[in-house]
C-alpha cells in the first residue's frame, strides 16, 4: 500500500509550463546549492529565503503529482518521472525518443549534484537512466512492465559534465514478459555502463494502454 494515491490530477498547458519552468530553477538550485561557496552566514540567509518559498508551494499541495494529458504515448503523462520528467527537478531530465524500430535513445549531461566517486556519475544514478531507458524500449513493444530484474556492468567512469548517450531496445518478447538491453557511453563513443533487464507487465495491467 502506497502513500501516494493513484488517482492523479492532470494538468492544463500553461500550468504543466508555469510548473516545468519552476522545476528548472529548482534544478539550478540544486547545484548552486552543492557548488556555492557563499559561506556559513549566506547560506543561513539563502535557507531562510527558501523555506519561505517552500510553504508558498505547499499552501496547496496536491496527494500526488499531476499528469499531463494523454499524447501519443500514455508513459508521455507522468511528467514528474525521476529521469525524464520536466516537472521533477530531481530529474535531469533526459528527453528519450523512441524509434519506430523500438530503439530508445537519449542525450544528457550530468552535474555535481549526480556524483558518485569524484568527477564521475553516481552508479546508481547510471542504473536509474538505464531502468527508465530499457523500460521504454519494453513498452514500446506493447507489453509496459514493472523492472523484475536490471543487471548493469560499469565498464569504465561515466564522466560529469560532458554530454552522454543512452540507447536501450527489447529484444524480445515472452507472455507478460519483456526483455531488453541499453548502454550509456561517453562523448569519444566509447560504453560506460552496459544493462540488461527484464520487465513484468503485472496482471492487473494485462489490458490498460501504455
Ligand atoms: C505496467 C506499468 C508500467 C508502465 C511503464 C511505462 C514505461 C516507463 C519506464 C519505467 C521504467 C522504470 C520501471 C520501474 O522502476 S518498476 C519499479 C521497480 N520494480 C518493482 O517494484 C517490481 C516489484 N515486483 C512486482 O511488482 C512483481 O514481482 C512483478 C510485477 C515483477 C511480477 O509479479 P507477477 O505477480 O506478475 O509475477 P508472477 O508471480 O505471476 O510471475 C510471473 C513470471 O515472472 C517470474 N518472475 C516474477 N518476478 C520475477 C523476478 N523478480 N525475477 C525473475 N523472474 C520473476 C515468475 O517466476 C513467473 O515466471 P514463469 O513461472 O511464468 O516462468
Amino acid at each position: 500500500m502506497s502513500a501516494i494515491p493513484m488517482e492523479r490530477p492532470v494538468l492544463g498547458d500553461d500550468e504543466a509550463a508555469a510548473l516545468t519552468g519552476l522545476a528548472a530553477r529548482v534544478r539550478e538550485l540544486a547545484e548552486a546549492t552543492v557548488l556555492t561557496g557563499a559561506g556559513a552566514a549566506e547560506a543561513a540567509a539563502v535557507a531562510d529565503e527558501i523555506a519561505a518559498l517552500t510553504a508558498r508551494l505547499t499552501a496547496e499541495r496536491r496527494g500526488a503529482p499531476p499528469f499531463v494529458t494523454p499524447g501519443e504515448r500514455r508513459m508521455d503523462r507522468q511528467i514528474a518521472n525521476p529521469v525524464s520528467g520536466p516537472l521533477n527537478p530531481f530529474a535531469p531530465p533526459i528527453g528519450l525518443d523512441v524509434t519506430s524500430d523500438g530503439v530508445v535513445r537519449g542525450e544528457f549531461t550530468l552535474g555535481a549534484v549526480y556524483e558518485g566517486p569524484p568527477s564521475y556519475v553516481h552508479g546508481g544514478v547510471s542504473a536509474m537512466v538505464l531502468d527508465q531507458a530499457l523500460g521504454m524500449a519494453a513498452a514500446a513493444t506493447g507489453t509496459p512492465g514493472m523492472t523484475a530484474t536490471l543487471e548493469t556492468r560499469y565498464r569504465r567512469p561515466t564522466p560529469l559534465g560532458v554530454p552522454l548517450k543512452v540507447e536501450a531496445k527489447a529484444s524480445r518478447v515472452e507472455g507478460r514478459k519483456v526483455y531488453a538491453s541499453g548502454t550509456i557511453s561517453a562523448p569519444d563513443g566509447r560504453v560506460t555502463v552496459e544493462a540488461t533487464a527484464m520487465f513484468i507487465m503485472p496482471q492487473r495491467f494485462v489490458t490498460s494502454e501504455y
